[in-house]
């Protein structure tokens, strides 16, 4: 038994209000160094982690990071591809209708991300709310798909900055060049190894910079909400509001209906990686409160102001839809850009595009590593003991784990290499494996863990959370069918496959496989890291006697068998 501490049940409500703790800061751990407030190492504590991350972000820093990695214009730019085909209704209807059901998804997970904010929240939530005989095997598997689909994204973005990057060259050369999969990977390579320099050096101000990137989002969409309707300055160039509110299209071999919900992936793939906000959790001073509000404000701003871009897109594109999708520039972004303020003013517009694509890039490398360290200190990575050190030199973050990310970014990002379908499945990894991760602890909550749910400072209600969780349950699973749909129609070619199926089911093929054939000898899920275990605490993985939370007190033995 690695832990055989047995804890007295205080009955103590293990979230006190955060406001009231005392605010003095305090060395943790004899560390000389001040790293978080007394309130938010306390609830660390409870989840069996000592603080050994600096809490550098505010609120709404970690509001910021959420909103950079969404960044709606380049994000919208990147994924037109799959709404335009249903029409203006698609892009702007398929935008309102995805938004809102990913909004009942985050309040979901604000409930949880409030209630217990640790940096691996989603595995360890599935952890402590699945029943004994899955909670390990599914843990594993969460923490894998997590991991796995958050490198996803930092590949599917800096392969989408690759491509805006290379088609500003296109535009300057009007036309003259045609990028090789080569250079598009060359350029892909940089751009990661950029981001893991900067992920690495930058970690002091990385939280004040989160604020400037957020600005830099919003100049951009300013530049463009303003630039394409002057642009087309004559309203006779403009399309007027039944086009935009009522015309359907459907280019693709999919039915009419069909072709509207595949545009939902463009707002699934934009608005994602809010769980970015729970992987702060352990940077983040009042994380109880600085991650809910983080993960509502940022799908909540992508909601709104997405539905606005995609109205002003809708009446500035030109209606012969296929003929923007087959712009010669290789982004219909480019193209309805060019149509509206001309070559000089494309450019601009796209250079500042891809420049918010690169701090995307860079904020979700950070997250990513959060995550990866998280896993490998519960030792679950291969390679864990090498991964798990924090550097100090660096201003107390997992460099070794940044870089993880990168060398595995730069692996996965060779798809680029064989052609376009391959490199498309990076865009649905991020969604499926991010999706598997969302709803596996949401599920395992209310079928299993309902009684041992304490809620945190915000929380949606008795009546409210359950309804709103099983919402969020079904409409993931829903997300992951739908990443797996190949765009190009019910019988698809080699070149128009969708690789996301095979992709997916090789990493969770994988990890439980893994899981079965080795890791279920030594996984036993979360590891206890904290010196003194306090009362109330959460963390019941594999410790003897420990409080669940809820009043019980339970006894787990090796096997992970409860007895109450
Ligand atoms: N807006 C990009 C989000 C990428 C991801 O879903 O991981």
């Amino acid at each position: 038994m690695a832990n055989s501490t047995v804890i007295a049940h205080t009955g103590a409500n293990p979230h006190p209000d955060m406001e009231k703790v005392a605010s003095r800061h305090s060395a943790i751990n004899g560390s000389p160094e001040i790293l978080a407030g007394e309130a938010d190492a306390e609830l660390l504590a409870k989840l069996g982690y000592k603080q050994e991350l600096r809490r550098n972000f505010t609120m709404i820093e970690v509001f910021g990071i959420a909103f950079s990695i969404m960044g709606l214009l380049p994000s919208i730019a990147s994924t037109l591809a799959f709404s335009i085909p249903a029409g203006p209704v698609g892009m702007v209807w398929g935008w309102f209708l995805a938004s809102g059901c990913i909004f009942v998804v985050g309040v979901a997970m604000a409930d949880l991300g409030s209630a217990m904010p640790t940096s691996g929240g989603l595995y360890w939530w599935t952890h402590y709310f699945a029943s004994p005989k899955t909670r390990n095997a599914l843990s594993f598997l969460v923490g894998y798909s997590n991991t796995l689909g958050l490198v996803g994204g930092l590949c599917s973005i800096d392969y989408g900055f690759a491509l805006m990057f290379c088609s500003v060259i296109v535009i300057a050369r009007d036309g003259e060049w045609t990028p090789s999969n080569g250079v598009v990977y060359a350029v892909f390579l940089a751009c990661v190894l950029c981001h893991g320099v900067l992920a690495s050096t930058l970690s002091k101000i990385m939280g004040k910079l989160q604020t400037v990137f957020v600005a830099m989002n919003l100049i951009l969409i300013a530049a463009t909400i303003i630039a394409l309707p002057v642009g087309k300055r004559l309203s006779s160039e403009r399309n007027d509001a039944q086009y935009i509110f009522t015309k359907t299209e459907n280019l693709t071999t999919w039915p009419t209906g069909w072709a509207f919900m595949l545009s939902w992936l463009s707002p699934i793939w934009t608005i994602g990686a809010f769980d970015s906000c729970v992987h702060m959790s352990e940077e983040a001073a009042n994380a109880a409160k600085a991650v809910p509000y983080g993960i509502m404000m940022s799908i909540g701003s992508c909601w709104i102001l997405g539905f606005i871009i995609m109205i002003v897109i809708a009446s500035c594109i030109n209606p012969d839809l296929e003929a923007v999708l087959g712009s010669s520039y290789g982004q219909p972004m480019a193209q309805i850009y060019y149509d509206a303020v001309g070559k000089q003013g494309t450019l601009g517009l796209m250079s500042l595009l891809f420049i918010v694509q690169f701090l995307m890039g860079l904020s979700i490398t950070v997250a990513a590593s959060r995550q990866t360290w998280a896993f490998s200190r519960d030792g679950a990575l291969p390679f864990s003991g090498f991964f798990r050190p924090i550097s100090k030199r660096f201003g107390y973050i997992p460099l070794r784990c940044v870089w993880g990310c990168v060398f595995l970014a730069a692996v996965l990002g060779l798809l680029c290499l064989i052609a376009p379908a391959a490199a498309s499945a990076l865009f649905s990894l991020a969604v499926a494996g991010n999706n598997v991760a969302w709803l596996t602890p949401i599920l395992c909550r209310v079928v299993w863990g309902q009684k041992k749910f304490v809620p945190g400072p915000f929380y949606t209600g008795d009546r409210f959370s359950v309804p709103l969780a099983w919402f969020a349950v079904v409409f993931l699973v829903f997300g992951i069918f739908l990443a797996m749909f190949p765009v190009g129609g019910p019988n698809p070619t080699a070149e128009s496959m969708n690789y996301t199926v095979v992709i997916n089911m090789f990493v969770w093929g994988g990890a439980l496989a893994y899981y079965f054939i080795d890791a279920r000898k030594w996984f036993t899920g979360p590891k206890i890291t904290v010196e003194d275990v306090p009362a109330g605490m959460l963390a019941d993985g594999s410790i003897e006697g420990v409080e669940t939370g809820h009043g019980d007190k339970v006894l787990v033995d090796e096997k992970g068998k409860e007895s109450v």
